[in-house]
């Protein structure tokens, strides 16, 4: 990673191919095997049974994504990625509610210098807060954007559906649930509840593209789509799932490329004009360039010295 995200320094996977084309399984080293063994299998279903699935749209509208950074090198981020709509990282170990507030202040500020109305900022407090927190945080944060008319929405601000429940009937700002989508035994609690406006729903985690559009269709809350901090071909599965989604009213979180120091392909899958093109996401998933004999052997050396070995065959072992 080029900056610490969400505590993530690193990102390690492996890459399957097979006859559909590319697939990604790269689940944070926290994860244990039920949870990873999604992960591979949304990564055999990319190779095998591949990605060709029928598409509305050609071209998605994606967030720059804000780590926990200064406020200057925010406000540069958001404005030289010519996206309309920023995700701006809150509540983070290394920051205080004050850094929040300024960081997502210079963020909203120069995103409507740049875009005007059309600008837009989200928050993501991956579950930090508890219920008084989060309200007294959200209140705040929404008066920080107010260049931008207050904040879009505000992603997972506690942990539990209940208190997602709670908080949501505080504020006037929409709950976007993300963990509790992602990580639970019942992403439909989150709709049961009324504990969110929309569902953050990511490719990996949740066992695949297809898997992750039925279960999009059975929500019947809007959906964003959004990265697990993928390299190009797990950012491509993602396109390929937002292409495919009947609607799409919210920019999608699919943009993280340039938070990795390095990807997989020659040519990186990034956004042209607060755009990501379906054409580049399926030519990545189909490339050719990529093979084993490229991967270089000191990645190779050290995959098998992490315990990832292991680490995919107990994957298996809870996939069957
Ligand atoms: O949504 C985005 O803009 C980028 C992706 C992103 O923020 C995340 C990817 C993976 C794990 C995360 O902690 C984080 C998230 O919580 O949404
Ligand atoms: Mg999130």
């Amino acid at each position: 990673m080029v900056t610490r995200f969400r505590g993530v320094t690193r990102r390690r996977g492996i890459l399957l191919h097979g006859q559909g084309g590319w697939g990604e399984c790269a689940p944070f080293e926290e994860y244990g095997p039920d949870e990873a063994c999604l992960w591979l299998r949304s990564a055999a279903d990319a190779a095998t049974s591949g990605l060709n699935i029928p598409a509305v749209r050609a071209e998605i509208p994606v967030n720059v994504t804000i780590p926990v950074i200064d406020p200057e090198a925010a406000a540069s981020r958001a404005s030289s990625s010519r996206c309309r709509t920023a995700k701006v990282k809150v509540a983070d170990q290394n920051s205080s509610l004050e850094s929040d507030e300024a960081r997502v202040r210079s963020v909203a500020d120069a995103l409507a210098a740049e875009h005007g109305d059309a600008a837009r900022v989200r928050i993501d407090a991956n579950g930090a807060w508890d219920r008084d927190q989060a309200v007294a945080a959200i209140t705040r944060l929404n008066q920080a954007a107010g260049a931008v008319g207050g904040l879009e929405y505000a992603e997972q601000p506690c942990q539990s559906v209940d208190d997602l429940a709670w908080v949501r009937r505080q504020v006037d700002v929409p709950i976007a649930a993300d963990e509790s989508i992602r990580r639970s035994d019942d992403p439909f609690r989150v709709v049961q509840a009324e504990a969110a406006d929309l569902a953050v729903i990511k490719v990996a985690p949740l066992g695949g593209v297809r898997m992750a559009l039925e279960l999009a269709q059975r929500l019947e809350i809007p959906v964003v789509v959004s990265s697990a901090l993928d390299t190009s071909i797990g950012l491509s599965a993602g396109v390929v799932l937002a292409a495919s989604l009947p609607d799409l009213p919210y920019a999608c979180g699919l943009d993280t490329g340039t938070l990795l120091g390095a990807d997989v392909v020659d040519e990186p899958l990034r956004s042209s004009q607060g755009v990501l093109a379906l054409d580049s996401a399926r030519a990545i998933l189909q490339s050719d360039a990529l093979r084993e004999s490229d991967v270089d052997s000191e990645a190779r050396k050290e995959l098998r010295d992490s315990g990832w070995i292991e680490r995919v065959e107990s994957m298996i072992e809870n996939l069957a």
